[in-house]
């Protein structure tokens, strides 16, 4: 008899789940429950409210103090954690070339499409473009991003020369968030240099070394900023420490998204691979009678964003970490963008002009920038649709989510308005 939860959270692809069985990740969290006093750079958040609002089994409910009951976790960090699903990174971290379990990672990319005939959009933007066939350009992001240090998937223009270094900033979650989008926007402006696949060093990569890293980066010219990312380092407990080791003031950039909405991209997307799999409202719950949330299934867990951050909070300043809206990325990408220069102190370059609206799509994707002949937009692995979840379920996870939501507001001094959305998608 399959656990669910554990096929989903087992490796599907480069992007998302990686290509060969992975070491689960360290479990999720720190002494949450316990009334630690986290990021003394910030604040002192009332964790113990967040206590009883935890997805616990009713004879566990921490508040009640029956934690001591044989069986009960004592902490979040406690609940058993399935592992994420996450990114390998192309040949060069374990895919065999070639391989389809391999190839929607690379499609993720911004891909270089065909334009369809006919398809007028706008005298500035030339086309509509055709949602382009993911393999081909696949293949074609995989060759390139092959070897460590290549540039993998790349769409910036700098010629290939200066010297590799370490990444002086990080998109580090959250997973289904829009990071993918963060990152290929990023990489229009000159100043930046980003390798396109997920090198995951700070997860599972990490005994490798940081020679290893570097190498897995492009060459930058004096004054471009190196950036990756993987958004699992979001989710793992040893990724702030490390990367702090490496770097004290590395810049950190998450990408978050209304948790429910999070959570069904993340099935969705292994729906796509396994559509035997039970629905979303059978796997959401620990037991649905008693209106139990699951939060130790990973497509719940990553969405409670105010857990991770405490523990990034224990090594970075709030002023290191600049939250982007995955909602604003969508309907605002030259707003997001704005924020994202200034946060990474680079001048304003790509703004609306490098956008435009795809409707077949649904989604912004770049114009072509100038030397090249087509415009980019996401693949097909991208704004897939999501299946229709029961209302009452939605309803209930979002009371779950609230207060997590509420803390993670008053953490980061930002209201995303999630408890505002009429209806997920
Ligand atoms: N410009 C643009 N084009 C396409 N998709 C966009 C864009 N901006 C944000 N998004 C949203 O990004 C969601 C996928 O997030 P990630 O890239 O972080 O996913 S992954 O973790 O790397 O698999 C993806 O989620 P789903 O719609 O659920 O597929 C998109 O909604």
């Amino acid at each position: 008899m399959w656990n669910w939860k554990e096929v989903m959270a087992a490796p599907e692809n480069c992007e998302e789940g990686g290509c060969q069985p992975q070491p689960a990740p360290p479990r999720l969290g720190r002494e949450f429950l316990e009334d630690a006093t986290p990021g003394t750079q910030t604040m002192n958040p009332p964790w113990s409210k967040l206590r009883s609002c935890l997805p616990l089994p009713t004879v566990c409910h921490l508040s009640s103090g029956s934690q001591k009951k044989a069986g009960c976790p004592k902490k979040l960090s406690q609940i058993p954690i399935r592992p994420e699903p996450s990114d390998p990174g192309p040949a060069a971290w374990g895919c065999p070339r070639g391989s389809v379990s391999c190839r929607e990672g690379a499609a993720d990319t911004w891909l270089r499409t065909q334009l369809a005939p006919g398809e007028v959009i706008t005298a500035q933007s030339g086309a509509f473009e055709r949602d382009p066939q993911e393999s081909s350009t696949t293949d074609e992001e995989l060759s390139r991003a092959g070897s460590p240090g290549s540039r993998g998937g790349s769409s910036s223009t700098t010629p290939d020369y200066g010297e590799k270094r370490l990444p002086q900033a990080l998109i580090i979650g959250v997973k289904k968030g829009g990071t993918r989008a963060l990152l290929e926007a990023i990489r229009a402006h000159p100043d930046v240099r980003a390798v396109g696949t997920e090198p995951h060093f700070f997860d599972r990569n990490y005994e490798k070394g940081l020679e290893w890293y570097r190498n897995v980066m492009p060459k930058t010219l004096e004054g471009q900023i190196t950036m990756e990312k993987t958004p699992s380092y979001f989710v793992t407990n040893e990724a702030p420490r490390r990367i702090h080791s490496m770097a004290k003031d590395t810049k950190l950039i998450v990408v978050v998204r209304n948790p429910v909405t999070r959570a069904i991209s993340d099935y969705t997307q292994t729906l796509s691979k396994k559509p035997e799999i039970p629905t979303f409202e059978v796997l959401a719950f620990k037991n649905r009678t008693l209106g139990l949330i699951d939060a130790s299934w990973s497509a719940i867990r990553i969405g409670i964003y105010a857990l991770h951050l405490e523990n990034w909070l224990q090594y970075f300043p709030l002023s290191q970490i600049l939250f982007v809206s995955g909602e604003r990325l969508i309907t605002d990408p030259a707003g997001e963008m704005a924020k994202v220069q200034d946060f990474l102190g680079l001048k304003r370059i790509v703004t609306e002009k490098h956008f435009y609206f795809n409707k077949t799509k649904g989604f912004p994707c770049l114009k072509k920038p100038e030397d090249s002949s087509a415009p980019r937009c996401l693949g097909k692995s991208k704004g897939r649709t999501h299946p229709k979840i029961d209302p009452d379920v939605i309803h209930r996870l979002r009371k779950f989510y609230k207060p997590f939501n509420v803390m993670f507001y008053q953490m980061t001094g930002q209201d995303f308005q999630w408890e505002q959305e009429e209806s997920d998608k």
